[in-house]
Parts: C-alpha cells; sequence; structure tokens
C-alpha cells in the first residue's frame, strides 16, 4: 500500500519546504520535488495545503473513574475525536486510585485501549501511593514500555501522594530515567478552603476557583521543583494555568532544575468568568487547576511564545451535563475536566498562529515535537521525515468554521468551546500510512491504533505489533 502526497507545503517545528512525500505501508520513505507517481500509489494532491506531522496530545483521560463517576469517552469516541482534529498519537494517564492495585489498574487500562482506538496512544503511569508493592510494579512496568510516570499532588486521598511517597516515586524514577509528570496543587489547602466556602453557603460553580487560589497552585509546584532538585529527577508540570506558577516553574528551570511545563487549551482561550456562569452553565467549565482571570491568559501565551512553556495539551476529561449536575448545589461534587481532544489543534492555530503571535514552528513543537522527544516517541512521531512514521496532518488553512456541540464528534453534550470560530482544520489525517481523516471526517480503521512501547531516552520505541 502507498501514497503519494504531492505540491503541499511541509511544515516541522524547525522547517519549512514545499515538497512530495512518499509514503510505503506504514512509512515516510521518500521526500523530494516532483516525484512521478509509482504504479498503484494513491494520490492526494496538497496544493494550498500545510502539511504538518501528526500532533500528540501529552495528557488525555479516557473513561476516567473520578467524582463518582466516569469521564464520557471511550478509547474509540475519543480517539476519532482526536484524529478529527489532528491527533494522531495521545498519551493517557493511566490513573488507579489510591486503593486500587496499581498493576492490576496498568492491565485495566491497557485492556480497554487496546482494539478499541483508531490513532496511537500510549499511557503516563499513575502513581497513587508507594507501598511495599509499588517498586517492583513500577519497575515492571517500565520494562513493559511506560516510561513515563504522574503524580497528583491533589485530589488527597483519592489519586494524590504524599510528599514521602512523591520522594520514593522520584528517587525511582531517577534511578530508572523516567520523567515524572505532575498535577501541582496543595491538596490540604484546598480541602480546606473548600470547607469554609461551603460553611458560608458558598455553593455555586463560582466558587472552585476561589477554593483554588492561584498561589495554591504555585506551592505545588515550587514543591514538586523542589523534590526534583532534591532527587536530581527529571519532571514535567501538567496543566499550568497561571503566572505565579509559571514563576516558580522558571525559577526553577533557571536554576537547573530538569523540569519542564505543559500547559493545556483551555487555559489558554477560557478564563475565569465562563465557570462563574450561574448554575450547570459555569459547571461546564469546571475543571482543576481552575480557569482564571484573563490576566493569567495573556501570560501564557507570551510565555509559550518566549519558549518558557514547553507542551500544549488538552486534559480531555469530558462530562455531560447530566454528570456536571452531580454538583447541584455544593461545587465540591461538580466533575473536574472539560472536553477539548478535538478542538487543541484548530484553536492553538487560530489564537496562536493564525490571529495571535506564535510562530508556526513554535506551533508545530508544542503541540506534536516536544512531546515526541520528551516521552520518547521522537523521531518516529513528531517529524516529517524518512524513516518516520507517516502520521501526517494535510491542514486547510483557508478553512473557516465554528465550534458547536451540534457539529463536534466527541462523545459529549456540550462543547466548552461553544461558538468560537476557527481558522483552519485538518483536510486529510494519516496514521502509519492510511487516511484516518477525509474532508474532515473519520474513514479509518476502528481499533488500529497501536499501543507505543517506549524507552527512556529519546530514541525510537519498541513498537507493539
Ligand atoms: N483537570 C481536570 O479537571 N480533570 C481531570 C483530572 C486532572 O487532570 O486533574
Ligand atoms: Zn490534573
Ligand atoms: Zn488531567
Amino acid at each position: 500500500m502507498s501514497l503519494l502526497i504531492k505540491n503541499g507545503e511541509i511544515v516541522t517545528a524547525d522547517a519549512r519546504y514545499k515538497a512530495d512525500i512518499y509514503i510505503e505501508d506504514e512509512t515516510i520513505t521518500m521526500i523530494g520535488q516532483d516525484m512521478p507517481v509509482p504504479a498503484g500509489a494513491e494520490v492526494i494532491d496538497a496544493t494550498g495545503k500545510l502539511v504538518f506531522p501528526g500532533f500528540i496530545d501529552p495528557h488525555v483521560h479516557v473513561y476516567l473513574p473520578f467524582m463518582a463517576t466516569f469521564a464520557k469517552d471511550t478509547h474509540a469516541t475519543a480517539s476519532k475525536a482526536a484524529l478529527i482534529g489532528g491527533t494522531t498519537t495521545f498519551i493517557e494517564m493511566c490513573c488507579p486510585s489510591r486503593g486500587e492495585d496499581l498493576m492490576e489498574g496498568y492491565e485495566l487500562w491497557k485492556s480497554k485501549a487496546e482494539g478499541n482506538s483508531a490513532c496511537d496512544y500510549t499511557f503516563h503511569m499513575g502513581v497513587s501511593k508507594f507501598d511495599d508493592k509499588t517498586e517492583e510494579q513500577l519497575r515492571e512496568i517500565v520494562a513493559d514500555g511506560i516510561t513515563s510516570f504522574k503524580v497528583f499532588l491533589a485530589y488527597k486521598n483519592f489519586f494524590g501522594v504524599e510528599d514521602d511517597e512523591l520522594y520514593k516515586t522520584l528517587t525511582l524514577a531517577k534511578e530508572l530515567g523516567v520523567i515524572v509528570t505532575a498535577h501541582c496543587e496543595n491538596a490540604a489547602l484546598v480541602a480546606e478552603l473548600q470547607q469554609q466556602l461551603l460553611g458560608e453557603g458558598k455553593t455555586g460553580p463560582e466558587y472552585h476557583e476561589v477554593s483554588r487560589p492561584v498561589e495554591v497552585e504555585a506551592e505545588g509546584t515550587n514543591r514538586f521543583a523542589t523534590f526534583l532538585e532534591v532527587t536530581g529527577a527529571k519532571g514535567y508540570v501538567v496543566h499550568l494555568s497561571c503566572q505565579p506558577a509559571l514563576k516558580a516553574a522558571v525559577a526553577a528551570k533557571e536554576r537547573g532544575v530538569d523540569i519542564t511545563i505543559e500547559s493545556v487549551i483551555p487555559h489558554f482561550i477560557l478564563d475565569k468568568t465562563y465557570a462563574e456562569r450561574p448554575g450547570v452553565e459555569g459547571a461546564k467549565h469546571v475543571m482543576s487547576p481552575p480557569l482564571r482571570e484573563k490576566s493569567n491568559q495573556q501570560a501564557l501565551w507570551r510565555a509559550l511564545e518566549a519558549g518558557l512553556i514547553d507542551t500544549v495539551g488538552t486534559d480531555h476529561c469530558p462530562f455531560d451535563v447530566q454528570q456536571k449536575h452531580l454538583g447541584d448545589g455544593d461545587f465540591t461534587k461538580i466533575p473536574n475536566g472539560i472536553p477539548a481532544i478535538e478542538d487543541r489543534v484548530n484553536l492553538l492555530w487560530t489564537y496562536g498562529v493564525s490571529r495571535g503571535g506564535l510562530d508556526i514552528h513554535r506551533f508545530v513543537d508544542v503541540a506534536s515535537t516536544k512531546a515526541a522527544k520528551l516521552f520518547g516517541l521522537f523521531p518516529r512521531k513528531g517529524a516529517v521525515a524518512v524513516g518516520s512514521d507517516a502520521d501526517l496532518v494535510i491542514y486547510d488553512p483557508s478553512y473557516r468554521g465554528v465550534i458547536s456541540a451540534s457539529t463536534h464528534s466527541v462523545n459529549n453534550d456540550y462543547s466548552g468551546f461553544e461558538g468560537m470560530e476557527i481558522d483552519g482544520r485538518p483536510e486529510v489525517v494519516t496514521v502509519r500510512g492510511r487516511v484516518a481523516v477525509r474532508e474532515g471526517k473519520f474513514v479509518g480503521e476502528e481499533g488500529r491504533g497501536r499501543l507505543l512501547r517506549r524507552s527512556t531516552s529519546s530514541t525510537p520505541e519498541k513498537a507493539l505489533v
């Protein structure tokens, strides 16, 4: 099976040029000018289009068991929405809770994804406790090709770890050469503030942000950085939302701590006024860390442009309107999360590159290449190069559209970005050489996605066949 993409403009994290791309089976085998059409090859004309490496979402939740319910998506629905939005690989948080066995959780997560995802995927392994079995289990999981961990400094007694457990996790990660991703908020402060607010009769979604102020996130970020500094481990702050946390992470970078920063698309596009809408309208926009004052949004854009923020993910975690009603009369019971997997690339393109000051190469880097490098997928993923997987996004920058739950593919009955304009969309998307999206519609093979087993350095991972 072969495919020739002709006349497109290839844009990567560090290059931009017009060329044809020839794909045999799953791999890019030639890139060149005016290539003749080999017998039997399907030709896709990409005239006037940009050709990007498949985008990578480094922070996704699928069917997450959380806050007395489960996030809406399955691997089948999330992966199709991802592909329509140009994401060809996602990294899911594998999150067994504190009461569950780590290895059983890992096997359960793998079994849910296997044969169901249309795009490629891998996991960050959640560490929600550190008991007698944890070290051995984590060694086994790393040997199985899962070379990044996830810790929560929030969600006390559920996903959250205590400081001694954080220390043990980082010490092991350092030994194994594994990167640790972290949700950074001070869990105890959040719990106290939540009780105080509820006691004062402040029960609506507008109090979610008040219960998790920027200081709570800055403290968590600073604490994580301190633990990285002491252990020498490599860390990655997830879904950073505000200026004080950014300051803490950048200060750590400047003093040589091995720390990288992710923010997520809702924090660039939405501010806290969305969550201050009355009742369930506000609840639709409740996530953690919460949507912030608009001034933080400007700071995130500037930091992204300047290279201080390394990646942009989604923290995709959809709950429908009925689920959001679980928090009627008590904001602490609103399931935290917003659907975004389908919209990340188009929103970042529109409000970053098309209408903002984000350089097109930075766009590719933060939405694809950097995550591939950080998480051991490069150059198999995140690149347009001979030998790389033929995961490509043929992007139409002349497309004009509006995001709406009435037209989106994600399995949720509302969109957090309802009514927002987009200035482009993926026209054709390929995953390992097969067309998965045409004219914005999923045409791929369900369940073809592969678990990407990774090594601990930035060398190509071991693929599970
Ligand atoms: N972010 C969020 O609100 N929900 C998903 C869980 C998490 O990432 O903290
Ligand atoms: Zn989180
Ligand atoms: Zn998350």
